[in-house]
């Protein structure tokens, strides 16, 4: 039996994880678990899954939750996060939680010689190499949830890392893919919101329309397969059935394929190295598609992924920021305090107000962050 911590626990991830411990119960448990604000939702998860930990935002909750759970124990906040991440019975965590705020709970499980199969990418584009460096300390593998790197992941299985000439990270192009740059101008919150190929959480639906998601890709597939910036091309395939592609030395070109389904992924990062049935996942068809689409990505047209690049490039605290300043800016978009369009505008602003700081710790790590957050407030008042 594996024992499992779920971070994030009643979002998107966090449920087809919960999905996947239940087709396979008698391979893995849920020991520990975090969630947000959604209490009705973790009512229903503890009464089925019985953690015997469990974090919520609010104390407000907790104290609730405990008259009702009187046989769990729970906790709170942010040190709830890390309680829940370095739970001792739990041998696996699963970040599926959204936002940097993953990133210390991440650090202290890899501390704790958890294996992390990570979904919560801004925690690599904010830290990547605090993660991978301690990751390689602990002798600690980080396993990808995200399906572009699982992918990418599954195409390396038995490659040498000295053999790849480029990743190739697909991308949909999101809810806006076929709208020129004018018509951006006034789009909706839910129009943003209605992703083509995926059911996913709010934040990372808005990513994926202003091409961000591909951006903090980038950067996730940088750290976690050590790869320089110069070999991660990006690619358009509105269908997303090819999840990602590597390309080799001698012009082989290994592609993970599937109907979109996040399922596959994080089963995947569960039972590496082995692979489990999954009953009731769609098959792929492809003669019944047809065709699948494939087109060079336009940099004008989606600028945050070309400021991801950049950021990317240049490294020390610039990750950060990027991170800080978008996750500030999609969450007033989503508030509806801005237009889409200004979201690329608070990061631009964000980015080039810094001045980065070569190989940040920790402390400075969430330092920028903060600050990166109160610039963007500030312009928006
Ligand atoms: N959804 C997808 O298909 C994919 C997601 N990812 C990545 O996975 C991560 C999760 O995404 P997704 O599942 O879509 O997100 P959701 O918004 O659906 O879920 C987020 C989860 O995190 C909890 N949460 C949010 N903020 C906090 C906080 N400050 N403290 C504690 N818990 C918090 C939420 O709790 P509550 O709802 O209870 O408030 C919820 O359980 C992201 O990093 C995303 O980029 C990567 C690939 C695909
Ligand atoms: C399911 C998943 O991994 C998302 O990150 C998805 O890839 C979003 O798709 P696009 O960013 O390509 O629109
Ligand atoms: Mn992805």
């Amino acid at each position: 039996m594996k024992y499992i911590s779920l971070l994030g626990a009643t979002g998107s991830i966090g449920t087809q994880t919960l999905n996947i411990i239940k087709e396979h119960a008698n391979e893995f448990q849920l020991a520990a678990m975090t969630v947000g604000r959604n209490i009705t939702l973790a009512r229903k998860i503890i009464a089925e899954f019985k953690p015997e930990l469990v974090s919520v935002a609010d104390k407000e909750d907790m104290d609730n939750l405990k008259l009702e759970f009187p046989n769990v124990k729970f906790t709170f906040g942010n040190d709830g996060l890390v309680e829940a991440a370095v739970y001792v019975k739990s041998t696996i965590l699963v970040n599926a939680v959204i936002g940097s705020v993953g990133l210390y709970p991440t650090l202290e499980a890899i501390r704790a010689g958890k294996t992390i199969c990570i979904a919560n990418k801004e925690t690599l584009v904010t830290a990547g190499h605090l993660v991978m460096n301690a990751a390689r300390e602990f002798d600690v593998p980080i396993l990808p949830v995200d399906s572009e790197h699982s992918a990418i992941f599954q195409a390396l299985q038995g490659e040498k890392e000295k053999n790849i000439e480029k990743l190739i990270l697909t991308a949909s192009g999101g809810s806006f893919r076929d709208k020129s740059r004018d018509e951006l101008q006034n789009v909706t919150v839910s129009e943003a919101l209605n992703h083509p190929n995926w059911s996913m959480g709010a934040k990372i639906t808005i990513d994926s329309a202003t091409m961000m998601n591909k951006g903090l890709e980038v950067i996730e597939a940088h750290w976690l397969f050590d790869i320089p910036y110069e070999k991660i091309d990006v690619l358009l395939h509105k269908e997303s059935i090819i999840h990602s592609m590597v390309e080799f030395h001698d012009s082989s070109v290994i592609a993970q394929l599937g109907t979109p389904d996040m399922r596959v992924p994080i089963q995947y990062a569960l039972t590496y190295p082995d692979r489990l049935p999954l009953s009731t996942a769609n098959r792929l068809n492809l003669a019944e598609i047809g065709r699948l689409h494939f087109n060079h990505m336009d940099f004008n047209r989606f600028k945050c992924l070309q400021f991801a690049f950049d950021a990317g490039k240049a490294g020390g605290t610039l990750p950060t920021v990027l991170n800080a300043a978008n996750e500030a800016a999609v969450e007033a978009f989503l508030n509806g305090k801005i237009t889409f369009l200004q979201i690329e505008e608070l990061i631009e602003k964000s980015l080039t107000a810094h001045d980065s700081i070569k190989d940040p710790d920790l402390s400075l790590i969430q330092e920028v962050d903060q600050e990166t957050r109160a610039f963007v407030y500030s312009l928006l008042k």
